[in-house]
């Protein structure tokens, strides 16, 4: 027998490793990249063996045993735990805390009994290799000259897939698979779309198109036996395309050779808690890592990317025109609400368009990216609000249900018959969510089949794919819907797209509220006209109710202008010194009192030196209280991002030291400003 010393990164905020001694049969060493089941303190986890030795610092009488290695399944690759130990370090994480929860939880209890299942399952599923492509339709010449560009790219090659809403990205990925699958006999693909909502569509066109190969789906409304098989099956080898949210960049995918990003300008591909990494960043380095292509496709690319494009760092193909012959992208008209005042939130021209459509048996979108009935509602004669009782925010009015809700605490309370300070019984919704919207709409056109698909009406699980294919059936005559409905789907009966509320994003202190506010609205537009005006039917049109018709923003939108926009906003973020061409960390702190967060904050920014690096003043964060804590945050800032990288790792090592009390995070490349 042989005694070993594993060292293994377990799921804790602790930065570092744990030594356990294990003792085996020398022809069976355990391997870097395996599972192991180890005591820590009163518990026993599973953690991964980052290297297998001999000798330890930890006392004799202080090392405990491990307790069992996961021999049944095959190490994580020495690619994938470098993938993990990058992401640690750019993100400022502890190893542990970012490649365990890669793995399925089911994967990481003390038993085995799913696991061996899961291998049981997996073992009877033959693979035929067969990736023989069925049903693909005849490309047009820019769509098959760029899905030969992407199978053929070699080596590390970015690619930014700059296609119109509705111009065929996705066959055109479909194409590129098709030759890689068949050039490379073991070869996996990895395709990431940014909301669970789109992979059914997708899970089918791909099933359909490739009936002999594996396909796995990865997202977080699997159930944990699903969601075990399919990360077993990505690991095994046998799923060839793995298709899913942006925590599948994590997924261990030894014969990976193509990495896919839809609509890679989608903050859904952030992630906001935890590890706050970005699947498309590590996408990028992923295929870096593995000199394979990686393609992010989009109409409205992220400007980051777009920069990269127009640096020639990312190599730019283009697809000018809609995919469907006859199909054209839609007039974008903009309504001037001081001219036009709106009825239940729409104005005469918009009712008038969607009359137009139920004439003519085709589909209409309404977009509001505001759920609920109304934002807040308030006492006229004193003028309380319904503030929430431990955020600083509005609780929601959420008439159907009877009740009040705050969006960012989840607390409720009935909606109250007079008004809690003055006790006036005539309490008024002000503004106009989904919900209100809805109610108009069906007094409006009460022989209409209107439907509405938000966070609310999708609550079950299921109910949000149902709510989709009843739309794609055609048994929907005005959709209503935020932000779930705008991206990604092919709705093909929809003619019109009516956007209700947008100017809000033009005034925000966030500077990236613009460039996403035209993403939003390109995106929802390019639902409306994606197969050809029949006979007798509509041109497909996107009517925009705005108090600022003459802002350019708008005016880009209505010439479907991306290029010019993105040039513009790169040109100001270039001249103001901000992301892409500056680099940015953010700690946030919280506490019971923001006095407790914005001293911390100040401790922080003191505690080292920081030459080349800009670290501004702490301040509250805009949405200052949630759930009962105060919140505050410290931006930094430098025009080189090794010097950024440098500085963090000093800093983050220092602020662990000081042990403070107050609850404390940092993002790398933040999002949200
Ligand atoms: N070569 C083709 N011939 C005929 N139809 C096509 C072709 N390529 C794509 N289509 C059809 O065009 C429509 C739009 O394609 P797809 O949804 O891939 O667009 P997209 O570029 O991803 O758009 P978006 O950015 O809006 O999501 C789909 O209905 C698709 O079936
Ligand atoms: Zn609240």
């Amino acid at each position: 027998m042989t005694l070993c010393i594993l060292q293994i990164a377990l799921d804790t905020p602790l930065n570092a490793v744990f030594d356990y001694r294990w003792v085996c049969d020398p022809a069976n060493l355990p391997q870097v990249g395996q599972l192991a089941l180890v005591p820590f303190g009163p518990r026993e986890v599973v953690g991964l063996i980052v290297a297998v030795g001999t000798t330890t610092d930890v006392p004799e009488e202080k090392l405990k045993d491990a307790l069992a290695v996961r021999t049944q399944l095959a190490p994580l690759s020495a690619q994938w735990l470098a993938l993990a130990a990058f992401a640690a370090e750019y993100y400022q994480r502890p190893l542990g805390e970012v490649a365990l929860p890669g793995v399925p939880k089911n994967l990481r209890v003390a038993t085995t009994v799913a696991l061996d299942r899961a291998i049981k399952k997996l073992a009877k599923v033959t693979d035929t290799h067969d990736a023989t492509p069925v049903g693909m339709p005849t490309l047009n010449a820019d769509q098959q000259a760029a899905a030969d560009a992407i199978a053929g790219a070699a080596g590390f090659a970015p690619i930014l897939l700059y296609g119109v809403t509705g111009s065929g990205k996705t066959e055109v990925y479909l194409q590129a698979c098709a030759q890689v699958l068949a050039r490379e006999p073991d070869g996996q693909i990895l395709i990431l779309v940014p909301e669970i909502n789109l992979t059914p569509q997708l899970e089918a066109n791909i099933s359909a198109r490739f009936p002999g190969v594996m396909l796995a789906t990865l997202h977080s409304s699997l159930a944990e036996g699903e969601r075990t098989l399919h990360w077993l099956a990505a690991h095994q080898g046998k799923a060839r395309i793995v298709l899913g949210t942006r925590l599948a960049i994590l997924a261990s995918l030894p014969h990976l050779k193509l990495i896919v990003i839809d609509e890679e300008h989608d903050p859904s591909y952030k992630q906001q808690e935890g590890l706050r990494y970005s699947a498309r960043d590590l996408a990028v380095w992923r295929a870096w890592q593995l000199k394979i292509p990686v393609v992010l496709g989009s109409a409205t690319p992220s400007l980051e990317s777009w920069h990269h494009a127009q640096a020639r760092r990312y190599r730019k193909l283009e697809l000018k025109q809609r995919a469907v012959s006859q199909a054209t992208l839609p007039a974008v008209k903009l309504i001037n609400l001081e001219h036009d005042k709106p009825r239940d939130g729409l104005t005469q021209p918009l009712i008038d368009a969607l009359k137009l459509r139920l004439d003519r048996g085709e589909q209409s979108l309404l977009f509001l990216n505001r759920r609920g009935y109304s934002p807040v509602i308030c006492c006229e004669s004193c003028g309380w609000v319904s503030d929430c009782l431990r955020c600083t925010a509005f609780m929601v009015l959420h008439k159907g249900e009877h009740k009040l809700r705050c969006h960012h605490c989840s607390l409720e309370m009935r909606i109250p018959r007079h008004c809690p300070t003055c006790g006036n019984i005539d309490l008024q919704p002000l503004g106009r969510g989904t919900q209100r919207v809805e109610e108009g709409l069906q007094q409006m056109f009460p022989a209409a089949r209107i439907l509405r698909i938000d966070a609310d009406s999708t609550r079950r699980k299921g109910s949000a794919q149902e709510a989709f294919e009843t739309v794609h059936r055609g048994d929907v005559d005005i959709l209503i819907g935020t932000q779930m409905v705008a991206k990604g789907h092919d709705f093909k009966k929809l003619t019109l797209v009516g956007i209700l509320n947008p100017d809000t994003a033009l005034f925000s202190h966030d500077y990236r509220a613009s460039e996403r506010l035209f993403a939003q609205l390109m995106q929802v537009a390019g639902r409306a006209g994606r197969t050809a005006q029949t006979e007798g039917g509509s041109a497909s049109e996107v009517l925009i109710q705005t108090r600022y018709p003459e802002h350019p923003l708008y005016g880009a939108v209505v010439n479907h202008d991306y290029d010019r926009f993105a040039t513009a906003l790169l040109a100001e973020r270039e001249q103001a010194g901000l992301p892409p061409f500056l680099y940015q960390a953010m700690l946030r702190a919280e506490a019971p009192e923001l006095a407790k967060a914005l001293e911390f904050l100040t401790a922080a920014r003191d505690c080292v030196p920081h030459e080349g690096i800009t670290i501004n003043d702490p301040i509250p964060m805009s949405m200052t209280r949630v759930y009962n804590v105060d919140r505050a945050q410290l931006l930094v800032e430098s025009p080189s991002r090794p010097a950024l990288q440098a500085f963090l790792k000093v800093w983050m090592t220092r602020l662990r030291e000081m042990k403070s009390r107050v609850k404390w995070s940092l993002e790398v490349d933040p999002v949200d400003i």
